[in-house]
């Protein structure tokens, strides 16, 4: 019998980059779909549909009962409120989120199986029914220099991110665009005349920023075009934020470490202007010195979307930017070197589509295996 797989959230930003790699991936041949919606329930399914032609509603436990397979991208309040019902009425089935609710209970894992294909398959073994895609940031990071945890040769890491505007969401990636565009239009007339003075662009583009309407800055809270944002997610009362704690919690997780062997991993979360690709500077401390032409073949030999990116300029700017990455599977890791700290210190930079590996792909390769067992 064909397995009923639920979907849910298909048509929100990370909802419809699913649907785009399942199509792509013929994982659609593989499964019967059932979609559901929390606003239209009894309205039509998708292309996708096969036999279920028909939403169903999101809320109905009766309906999502009926799935051997849930797969949500709806986001941590829908699961918030349906998840302990649907296992509070016996339902028994697999949960793929795309949520952070769930990632650090005992009963689930962080699926990233490029990384960590044995703690899946370990929990697979063990009855485990909850999987939950990591951190945009985290799992990106490490798709691309994942080989170096997996060899412990990592005694610390310290990461300094990019974050794309996705991350807030698609009304983030939209108030982005307008704060461009009202900058550009603010000055165009200065911008027109190649001999206006930059200095008095300058001065009216600041004046701009500062005075961006509340209605322009709704999502953000401040101007994030042509300027930063150094705090993402909540703040946690202690110095950090939500963010930068994700980042050695859900590391360690995902390669499965005891709280007791736990690898530090801290630094800070920025949001910049670009549009759908995690950026990040990292910094190595190893556990011994390696030479850089070993550390290079690690990683490039450590997957199969990785790309070493050479430590030249031409390189760096042609392949290791948001713009060469956005919409690929590629992970490119490049500015490999030695610190001036020391031998054991490592410097790189990696690069990810927050919305593929960072999101979408995890949960639609965990459907794969489950699928495949
Ligand atoms: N944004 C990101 O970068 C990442 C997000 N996640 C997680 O994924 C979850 C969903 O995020 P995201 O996809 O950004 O959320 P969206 O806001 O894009 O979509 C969520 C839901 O909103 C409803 N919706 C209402 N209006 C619209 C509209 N105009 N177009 C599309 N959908 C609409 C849809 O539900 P319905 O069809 O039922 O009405 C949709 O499934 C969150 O839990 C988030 O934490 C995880 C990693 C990265
Ligand atoms: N917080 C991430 C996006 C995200 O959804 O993360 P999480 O899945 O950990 O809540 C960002 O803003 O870039």
């Amino acid at each position: 019998m064909t397995t009923l797989v639920g979907l849910v959230g298909w048509r929100g930003m990370v909802g419809s980059v699913l649907m785009e790699r399942m199509t792509a991936e013929r994982d659609f041949d593989l499964i019967e779909p059932l979609f559901f919606s929390t606003s239209n329930a009894g309205g039509a399914a998708p292309a996708q549909a096969r036999n279920e032609k028909t939403l169903q509603n999101a809320f109905d436990i009766e309906q999502l009962k009926r799935c051997d397979i849930i797969i949500t991208a709806q986001g941590g309040d829908y699961t918030t409120e349906v998840f302990p019902k649907l296992r509070a009425a016996g339902w028994n089935g697999h949960w793929i989120d795309a949520a952070s609710t769930l990632r650090m209970t005992d009963d689930s894992v962080i699926i990233l199986d490029p990384v960590n294909r044995p703690v899946i398959d370990k929990a697979l073994a063990n009855g485990g029914r909850n999987w939950i895609g990591g951190n945009c940031t985290v799992s990106c990071m490490l798709m691309g220099v994942g080989a170096l945890y997996k060899a412990g040769l990592v005694e610390w890491m310290s990461t300094q991110t990019y974050q794309a505007a996705s991350g807030g969401g698609a009304q983030h990636m939209r108030e982005l665009l307008t704060q461009y565009g009202t900058l550009n239009a603010s000055v165009k007339s200065l911008l027109d005349d190649p001999k206006s003075a930059i200095l008095e662009i300058d001065r009216q583009v600041i004046a701009k920023q500062r005075s961006l309407s509340a209605e322009e800055t709704a999502n953000f809270g401040v101007p994030l075009g042509g300027s930063l944002i150094p705090w993402i997610d909540k703040d946690l009362g202690n110095g950090m934020s939500r963010e930068e704690w994700k980042g050695m919690a859900e590391t360690n997780k995902i390669l499965g470490k005891a709280s007791g062997e736990a690898i530090p991993v801290d630094g800070f979360c920025v949001r910049v202007g670009a549009m759908r690709c995690h950026s990040q500077a990292l910094t190595f401390k190893l556990r011994k010195d390696v030479p850089l032409a070993d550390v290079e073949a690690m990683i490039a030999a450590d997957n199969d979307w990785v790309k070493v990116v050479p430590n030249t300029r031409e390189a760096t700017i042609r392949d290791l930017t948001p713009v060469a990455v956005t919409g690929t599977m590629t992970i490119p890791v490049g500015r490999l070197r030695k610190l001036a700290m020391g031998p054991e210190y490592l410097g790189a930079f990696t690069i990810g589509d927050q919305l593929l590996w960072g999101a979408a792909e995890p949960l639609r390769r965990m459907l794969r295996i489950l699928l495949e067992r």
